[in-house]
């Protein structure tokens, strides 16, 4: 395909550019620019024909490009695009979601210990750490695409050993199985999407994986609830159903491209330039096929050097500070406590003091999706108000939550019922149970529970008693033992004291979560796709994917000794700090992404890392991509009002 020169074919991208510089210029009085214009900007304006040139005023350009905007469709083909990889998305978040309830059947049924239980559930997130990792060499070597196929493979015969499995020792090999596809796919999925998606509906279609995952662990959710009425196998249907989406992921990607930019990047122009067309619909693809080529060719001057992807991205300042701040970004997204809450959703219902199995079961199911319902509000605001004050706002509403969750932890600590009777059982003089007066501390004391009656208006005869090794249901003797017992007026609190504060500890939850979901929870994934040049691209968002998996993994882990040794509030208190010194550290170090197209996101890294807080100013100049015969070009916000 030719370049095709007629009057009406020329690149508008770069006069407004230009003119955006130079208004800029005059507002700024003199102030360096900090928007730079794209690194082949002189290219374009070659392209620029006298009756363009010549256009007087800026008004003919811009009704020029309304009309061209207007009649600009983007091909629904992006969209299938977006959504069959996002099953990858879905998968991660059913996978990760599914096994708390998936949990409660096995551990009867397998009599599972509670190390068992910890070995089924953390394996499949260090699997998936180390599978992020090596994803990195195997997307450069064989493409997005296969490493997607390669991803949905391994969650079908993951989903289909676990459903089948004899022994806890094959369910062990299963989640394993199922962890090595969860990284893959985790760092796959938001490459693929970027690299194929128009740069104005880039961050969307991005977050729309984000939203997939938070949609797969309310599946999850629905799943647990629903089969937990099946005591014998139900968990099998639980774990085998992840096979439908990764069987419908794995024949969607026979059919569907390779990525344009890794196919440039191996030197299949001629394939490139097919898919181009295919995911561009009938638009002129020239000007984006050589500005991808262009910085390809730049990126690889530039960096030079020969080593490993990772020796060079280290070596050379922008892509170091991009690594920091993508791995930095994922970190945080982990330490302010996410998974605490979707894992152990159940059990911080508990402890708040909801009392049934199966309701907090479902209430779990109620978190879930207001994590989902608020990821919605992410991709909607992501275009609008751009990455870096969505991730500023969120990460301070995350971090103002956490201090409320726990002061609702630290008022029921301090109104904590006492323990009224001590059973002189002999059983229990050896045991640490009778040293306890209170209920919190027997509570957090893994070997006991609390065990008391309660009228309408008091809790009366509260005892600490051992817990049963076997089920930490019941108690290992006395009252709270036999479950004709418990089921009248005799209740058993393990891992929580009943308390009149749990309303405190639920709207912190929730809000919680109405502030992460929008921004910690996606911005991370979507940033970290953008902000790499494409040499370095895959590697990039292996090491964050692998440092969201580790910090995953550490957090999910520790939650509970660390609850131990720090009590409940303390945990969030801790969670609610770390999330602060994410807000100083997004606040000086996140760039603005919005609107800018891959190619030209790497200059952002060019100034010393933490000195965006100084630059905030830049962002008022909002951008408005616009597509004419294959040129994107963008106008003001004011400019372009009436072009939404
Ligand atoms: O972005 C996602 C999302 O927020 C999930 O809810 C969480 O479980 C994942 O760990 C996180 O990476």
């Amino acid at each position: 395909m030719s370049r095709k020169s007629s009057d009406n074919d020329y690149s508008l991208r770069s006069m407004s550019n230009l003119m955006g510089e130079r208004k800029k210029k005059v507002t700024d009085d003199g102030e360096r620019s900090l928007i730079k214009a794209p690194s082949n900007a002189s290219i374009n304006s070659q392209a620029v024909p006298a009756s363009a040139a010549t256009a007087t005023s800026t008004g003919d350009l811009e009704r020029e490009a309304r009309k061209q905007f207007q009649q600009d469709l983007t091909p629904a083909f992006v969209y299938v695009l977006a959504a069959f990889s996002a099953l990858g998305g879905f998968l991660f978040g059913y996978d990760t979601g599914v096994i708390s309830g998936a949990m409660l059947l096995l551990k009867r049924e397998m009599n599972l210990s509670a190390l068992w239980q910890e070995v089924l559930i953390s394996s499949t997130v260090a699997a998936a750490a180390l599978s992020a990792l090596a994803g990195g060499f195997l997307n450069g070597v064989f493409g997005r695409r296969v490493c997607i196929l390669l991803a949905s493979f391994t969650f079908t015969s993951g989903g289909i050993v676990l459903s089948a499995a004899p022994d806890k020792e094959v369910l062990l090999v299963g989640r394993l199985i199922v962890g090595l596809g969860l990284g893959i796919a985790s760092m796959t999925v938001p490459v693929y999407i970027a690299e194929t998606s128009p740069p104005h509906l880039r961050g969307q279609l991005v977050t729309i994986n984000t939203l997939f995952i938070t949609g797969g662990q309310f599946t999850a959710s629905i799943i647990d609830g629903a089969f937990s009425y099946l005591r014998h196998n139900g968990w099998r249907y639980m774990l085998g159903l992840s096979v439908v989406p990764a069987v419908l992921q794995f024949v969607g990607f026979l059919f569907l491209p390779e990525s344009p930019r890794w196919l440039i990047q191996k030197g299949l122009t001629q394939k490139a330039r097919r898919v181009l067309s295919q995911i561009r619909g009938n638009q002129n693809i020239d000007e984006e096929y050589d500005s991808i080529k262009n910085s390809i060719e730049e990126e690889e001057k530039d960096c030079g050097g020969d080593g490993p992807v990772i020796w060079r991205m280290l070596t050379y300042p922008p892509t170091r500070r991009a690594l920091l701040v993508g791995c930095g970004l994922q970190m945080f997204q982990q330490l302010s406590g996410i998974n605490t809450v979707m894992y152990y959703g159940a059990t911080i219902l508990q402890m708040s003091g909801v009392r049934d199995d199966k309701l907090a079961i479902w209430l779990a199911g109620v978190t879930a999706f207001t994590n989902f319902l608020f990821t919605l509000l992410g991709v909607w605001l992501v275009e609008r108000v751009g990455r870096r004050k969505l991730t500023l706002g969120s990460i301070i509403g995350t971090c103002l939550s956490l201090s409320l969750l726990a002061i609702g932890f630290l008022l029921s600590a301090q109104h904590t019922p006492p323990v009224t009777l001590h059973p002189t059982d002999p059983s229990i003089v050896n045991s640490t149970c009778n040293r306890h007066l209170l209920c919190e501390p027997c509570m957090l004391d893994p070997a006991c529970g609390f065990c008391y009656r309660e009228n309408s208006t008091a809790l009366f005869a509260s005892s600490c008693v051992p817990v049963n090794t076997a089920s930490t249901e019941k108690a290992a003797w006395g009252r709270c033992s036999n479950s004709t017992q418990l089921r009248v007026h005799t209740y058993w609190a393990y891992n929580y004291c009943p308390t009149s504060y749990s309303w405190v500890v639920l709207l912190g939850l929730v809000l919680y979560l109405a502030f992460f979901a929008p921004g910690m929870g996606p911005m991370p994934w979507t940033i970290n796709s953008e902000i790499y040049p494409l040499w370095a691209r895959s590697t990039g968002n292996a090491c964050s994917a692998g440092v969201n998996w580790i910090f995953n993994f550490l957090v999910s882990l520790t939650f509970l000794h660390v609850a131990q040794n720090l009590t409940y509030y303390g945990a969030f208190f801790l969670y609610s700090s770390l999330a602060l010194l994410g807000f100083f550290f997004i606040y000086g170090c996140l760039p603005e992404t919005k609107g800018r197209r891959l190619e030209e996101i790497e200059s952002l890294f060019d100034n010393q890392l933490c000195s965006c807080g100084a630059t905030d100013s830049d962002e008022d100049r909002q951008v408005e991509y616009i597509r004419v015969k294959g040129s994107n070009y963008h106008l003001s916000d004011n400019d372009a009002s009436d072009v939404e």
